[in-house]
C-alpha cells in the first residue's frame, strides 16, 4: 500500500490545507503526521518540544512518517522538518512525492506569529529564513512533482495537482 501523494515542504507551505483539499478532490482520505505524532504522544506538538524536547518530538516523526507510508493510500500531509531524517527520505524513494515550495515573504505571513509551531516560537521570520535554506536541497530531493505555492490560493494549487497527478 503506498500514498496517493505524500506532501513536503516548509512550514506555511500549505501541505495540512491542500492535502485536505486534494484529498476531496480525489475522493480518498488524508492524514497529517503531526496529527498521528499528537495521538501517539497524547499530548499537542508545543507540549512534546517542551517536556521532552526536539529529538524525542523526531523519533515519533520518523515512527508515523514510516507507519503512515505502510499502511496508508490517501493524501498525507508531513511535518516540514520530516525530511530532515535520512531513514525517511529513503523510505520516500518510490512514492509520489509533491514538494510545495514557498519563499519566504508568503511563508512568514502564513505562519503569523508562528502558533503552534514550537520551532518558530521565536523570531519566526529569522527561523523561517535559516530553515528554507537549509531544507530547500532536501525537499527537492525526495520531490518527483514541485508546485509554486507563492501568491497563489490553495484551490488554484489543488486544481493543479489533480490536473498533475
Ligand atoms: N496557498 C495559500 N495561500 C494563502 N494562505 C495559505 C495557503 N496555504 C495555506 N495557507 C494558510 O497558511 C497557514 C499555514 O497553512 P498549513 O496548511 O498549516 O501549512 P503547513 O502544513 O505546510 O505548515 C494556514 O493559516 C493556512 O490557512
Ligand atoms: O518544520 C518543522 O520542523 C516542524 C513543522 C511542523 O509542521 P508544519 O510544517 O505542518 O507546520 C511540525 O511538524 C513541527 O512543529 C515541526
Ligand atoms: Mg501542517
Amino acid at each position: 500500500m503506498s500514498p496517493r501523494a505524500v506532501l513536503v515542504g516548509p512550514p506555511g507551505a500549505g501541505k495540512t490545507t491542500v492535502g485536505g483539499l486534494l484529498a476531496e478532490a480525489l475522493g480518498v482520505g488524508f492524514r497529517d503526521v503531526d496529527a498521528d505524532i499528537e495521538a501517539a504522544a497524547g499530548k499537542p506538538i508545543p507540549e512534546i518540544f517542551f517536556d521532552d524536547g526536539e529529538d524525542h518530538f523526531r523519533a515519533l516523526e520518523r515512527e508515523a512518517v514510516a507507519s503512515a507510508l505502510a499502511s496508508f493510500d490517501g493524501v498525507l500531509a508531513l511535518g516540514g522538518g520530516a525530511v530532515l531524517a535520512p531513514a525517511t527520505r529513503e523510505l520516500l524513494a518510490g512514492h509520489t512525492v509533491v514538494y510545495l515550495s514557498v519563499e519566504l515573504s508568503d511563508a512568514v505571513s502564513r505562519v503569523g506569529l508562528g502558533a503552534g509551531r514550537p520551532l518558530l516560537a521565536i523570531n519566526p521570520r529569522a527561523t523561517l529564513k535559516y530553515l528554507l535554506d537549509q531544507r530547500r536541497p532536501l525537499y527537492e530531493e525526495v520531490a518527483t512533482v514541485t508546485v509554486v505555492t507563492d501568491g497563489r490560493g490553495p484551490e488554484e494549487i489543488t486544481a493543479e495537482l489533480v490536473a498533475k497527478l
